[in-house]
């Protein structure tokens, strides 16, 4: 999950150092700097790549800018007569600052902490590039996919291209580890999901794998409730991501088996703290203990999250016996 970011002053102050958002992510010290903060603080298992998901289309071609308050911003392609514009051939042009700061971390990382590299998955990569922008509803991506699914499958076609590209590269510069982000997987219909969010992923992980067969690659489809199975048997992942919304006995009961699943406490906890935190945290930990599992929150950590109760947390974890 995301770990770096506005919730911690440190950040907020490297973040004015670089200029803008996207600055920071292009800006290889810097961008190591901020991946190290949260593990300063806590000394967490892992530490991931601070990057975006948005760099491949902006890497394919897109424009792209971040307005602050607002999000991020493309050019929206609302069809196939839009494709024209994304040109695989060059991302690494673009993407070469990340690769670095892959590089950079690898070597200053403490050696008892792994290095998660990640990408979004193409279905939720494309809903920035088709919407625009954040959606709450997905008409524009939903109708181009369902509509025009030929016209569509091109567009997640250059996205499995770019992001295995992409991925591998960070695995050359020293990640141990890749997460996909299918942050909007659960707006799809059944075949859409099957068609848009399991083909594509199964596709990246069989590239990773094809060169990297050990590489473990952890899937993270947010919203995707019963398809989870579905999702770990077919795209070839070795674990996955719980958001917050999951049924714990049911995952220990159906999925687990299948594999490690990492999860899920609502980072909204991080913001009031207290013995309900605890609690929450306590039956997460009891009903997951007994497989294979890692503890992580149900989604991104938040600007408004108090970095005093990130450290209770992790406290009341390192002591669960
Ligand atoms: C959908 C998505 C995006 N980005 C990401 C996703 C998938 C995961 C999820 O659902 O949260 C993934 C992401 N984004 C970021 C990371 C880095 C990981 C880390 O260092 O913790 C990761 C793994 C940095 C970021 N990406 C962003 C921030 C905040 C930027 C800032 O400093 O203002 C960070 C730290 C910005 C971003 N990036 C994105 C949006 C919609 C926004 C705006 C929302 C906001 O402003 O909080 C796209």
């Amino acid at each position: 999950m995301r770990q770096a970011g506005r919730y911690l002053p440190e950040y907020r102050a490297t973040r004015s150092e670089a200029g803008s958002f996207l600055d920071l992510c292009y800006n290889p010290d810097l961008a190591c700097e901020v991946t190290l903060q949260p593990l300063r603080r806590y000394d967490f298992d892992a530490a991931i790549l601070f990057s975006d998901i948005l760099v491949i289309p902006q890497a394919l071609g897109q424009h792209l800018a971040f307005k602050q308050g607002e999000g991020p911003q493309l050019e929206a392609i609302r069809d196939a007569s839009g494709l024209g514009i994304l040109n695989v051939d060059h991302i690494h042009d673009t993407l070469g600052p990340v690769y670095e700061t892959v590089a950079k971390l690898s070597a200053s990382i403490p050696s008892h902490t792994s290095l998660i590299g990640f990408a979004g998955a193409p279905w939720t990569v494309a809903t920035y590039m088709v919407e625009g922008k954040g959606s709450k509803d997905f008409a524009n991506i939903r109708r181009f996919a369902y509509g025009d699914p030929d016209g569509f499958s091109r567009l997640i076609e250059i996205l499995v291209e770019a992001t295995t590209q992409y991925l591998l590269k960070q695995v050359e510069a020293g990640a141990e580890c890749i997460q996909l982000f299918e942050t909007w997987g659960g707006v799809l219909s059944e075949n859409g999901f099957e068609r848009w969010v399991i083909e594509p992923t199964k596709k990246i992980v069989a590239n990773l794998k094809a060169v990297h067969p050990d590489l473990p690659v952890i899937g993270f489809p947010r919203g995707a409730g019963l398809h989870l199975i579905d999702f770990k048997q077919k795209t070839g992942v070795d674990a996955v991501g719980l958001d917050s919304g999951v049924p714990l006995k049911w995952v220990a009961k159906k999925l687990q088996p299948l594999g490690p699943v990492q999860g899920n406490l609502d980072p909204m906890y991080l913001i009031t703290g207290g013995d309900e935190m605890i609690d929450e945290t306590r039956r997460i930990l009891d009903v997951l203990r007994d497989g294979p599992f890692i503890f992580n929150l149900g989604h991104g950590i938040t600007p408004e999250t108090s970095p005093e109760n990130v450290g209770k947390l992790v406290d009341f974890i390192r002591n669960y016996r």
